[in-house]
């Protein structure tokens, strides 16, 4: 069997203890759903490392990969998706690329997007606080 394709996603938080949600701007089955900003591991390419670029190409940021949240979740079949808890390094986030807006969510407000149904169960093990 071929090994899935692995997108890695940020949560990342402000100082304030609020988590960052992004709402897709395509492709058209998901744009407007709300997800944890990230992309493909490209090959050759480490988690880490496809995580720091796809949030400087994303949202204009230098971030660090802090801590993996356990676990994996299934997208498109031949897709995973895993998540790692980010420290903000430098920059503002902005919706440069694959996203019309951003939120910070504080934990009252986590649900209060429309989350890609692929990402429900990894917001909620990465805001149970098990990374
Ligand atoms: N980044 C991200 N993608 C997700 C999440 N949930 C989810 O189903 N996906 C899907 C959407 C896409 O089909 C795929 C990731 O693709 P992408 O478009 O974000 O990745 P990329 O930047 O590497 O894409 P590309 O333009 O280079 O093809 O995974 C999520 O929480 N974050």
């Amino acid at each position: 069997m071929t090994e899935p394709i692995v997108v890695v996603a940020a949560a990342l938080y402000d100082t304030g203890g609020r988590l960052l949600a992004a709402r897709r701007s395509a492709p058209p089955e998901l744009a407007g759903r709300w997800e944890l900003p990230g992309g493909k591991v490209e090959p050759g390419e480490s988690p880490e490392r496809a995580l720091v670029r796809e949030l400087r190409e994303e949202l204009g940021v230098d971030a660090d990969p802090v801590a993996r949240v356990p676990g994996e979740w299934p997208l498109k079949p031949g897709y995973v998706l895993r998540v790692w808890r980010c420290d903000l390094r430098s920059g503002d986030p902005l919706p440069l690329q694959d996203h019309d807006e951003l939120r910070w969510l504080g934990p009252d407000e986590i649900w209060s997007v429309d989350w890609l149904d692929q990402d429900v169960p990894a917001v909620k093990d990465t805001v149970s606080g098990t990374a």
